[in-house]
């Protein structure tokens, strides 16, 4: 316990000389002082750590959240009865009752397509499925990423060149030598690499329409709805020829076949027979380029890989130091540099980067320049942001083991 003020011994005895209890009272205050001091130190620090630990938990609960939602089924509203509303599960063409809040059933009309957990009950009355569509794909009519936006990957670059572009640009002669045109390329490798980029590219050199499906949102929020996107997405891209189709995290709707039977394995196989029955199609495909992306080749399906398919795989890894240098001198293209920065040391330092890594590098270091009220970014600006980086990346990977531990 901490002494009350009344309870203060004093630090002379009472028949000490005035001025011996001057000194005696001063010596004393001047160690409260410095024990005064260490304490709002303390105080400070303790706040400081205790301000980190609240954002961890913040994170750890959002996380957590994520983790327990469960996904959820489409189905359409087929009748409102008085004991409930006849739905029709999208997929398996299930019919159930379920009941409903009235305020859920005045919102309610046959045919409205709505979302059911696990257990059948409406959670949502689900928008126009043009919005399911647009939530799922994303389409740019000619992106504005080049090739010169891109570093360190040259043969992977050349390779997809060759593969996408010549059927896109000349496909009557794939027809005049009698061959088909080669299929879909599948691009694997770490994150931030640049496959995303890679394939916007091809589609700015040949003018044609970008499209993205990524194929997490399509299995994982929208159950029941996966094989019709995957069809919606082939119409889309006929509508919009010349097109490249990109579809980033296939592994998420191609991965390898798992033991367990739930409706959502059911449904993540679904949407991948229509994936290859749509690549299979390929002679009617007219100029439309399919290039997809993953992280984790080795959790694919060997069906996506038969020939016919997939039948270029291009593997995108981390750059090397001569990339990670010319990395560097794309992204500080349009920024105020000082002479002493030098790339070819920066390369050297930033071991292990990736492209997104370099671009998030040379933002933030561009952000420590103007918190110093400098508009020249210096080298040790690049220096601390890459230690920043290096910290936030590590510290994500514990909090990604530990909440997984
Ligand atoms: N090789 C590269 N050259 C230049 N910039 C790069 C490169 N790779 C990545 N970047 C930068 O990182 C960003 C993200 O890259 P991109 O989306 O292409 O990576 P990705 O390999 O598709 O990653 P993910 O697997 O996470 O989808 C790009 O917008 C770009 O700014």
């Amino acid at each position: 316990m901490t002494e009350s003020v009344d309870d203060v011994d004093m630090p002379y005895d009472e028949d000490a000389s005035q001025q011996d209890k001057v000194e005696a009272l001063e010596e004393r205050l001047e160690i409260l002082e410095s024990q005064n001091e260490e304490m709002r130190d303390k105080l400070l620090d303790a706040n400081a750590e205790n301000n980190k630990y609240q954002q961890k938990l913040e994170r750890l609960t959002h996380e957590n959240k994520k983790l327990k939602q469960s996904p959820l089924f489409v189905a359409t509203v087929q009748e409102i009865t008085d004991e409930g509303v006849v739905i029709k599960q999208h997929g398996n063409n299930q019919e159930a009752l379920t009941e409903v809040t009235d305020e859920m059933r005045q919102n309610l009309a046959p045919d409205d397509r709505v979302a059911v957990n696990n257990s059948l009950s409406i959670v949502k009355i689900l928008d126009d499925e043009t919005d399911v569509r647009a939530r799922v794909m994303q389409v740019e009519k000619k992106p504005e990423v080049s090739y010169a936006d891109i570093g360190g990957i040259d043969e992977q670059m050349e390779e997809v060149r060759e593969t996408v572009e010549m059927p896109l640009k000349s496909p009557e002669m794939f027809d005049q030598v009698g061959i088909d045109p080669p299929s879909g390329v599948l691009l694997y490798g770490p994150p931030g690499t640049g496959k995303t980029m890679l394939a916007k590219a091809v589609a700015n050199q040949t003018d044609a329409t970008f499209i993205k499906m990524a194929g997490s949102e399509l299995v994982h929020k929208f159950i029941g709805e996966g094989a019709k996107l995957v069809r919606d997405l082939f119409e889309l891209a006929r509508q919009h020829e010349p097109a490249v189709i990109f579809i980033d995290e296939i592994d998420a709707i191609a991965s390898k076949r798992t033991e367990s039977k739930t409706s959502g394995d059911a449904e993540v196989q679904r949407t991948m027979m229509q994936l290859l029955s749509e690549m299979d199609g390929f002679e009617d495909r007219g100029q439309i380029s399919i290039i997809a992306a993953t992280n984790r080749f080795d959790m694919l399906d060997p069906a996506i890989l038969r020939p016919g398919r997939f039948d270029r795989l291009i593997e995108v890894p981390k750059p090397d130091e001569d990339g990670r240098e010319i990395i560097f001198r794309i992204h500080t293209r349009n920024m105020n540099v000082s002479d002493d920065v030098s790339f070819e040391e920066l390369a050297e330092e930033a071991d292990e980067a990736s492209g997104a890594d370099i671009k998030a590098i040379c933002t933030e270091a561009g952000m420590f320049a103007i918190r110093d009220d400098r508009t020249e970014v210096r080298m040790e600006d690049f220096r601390a942001a890459w230690e920043k980086i290096k910290q936030a990346e590590s510290e994500e990977d514990d909090e990604v083991s530990k909440t997984f531990a």
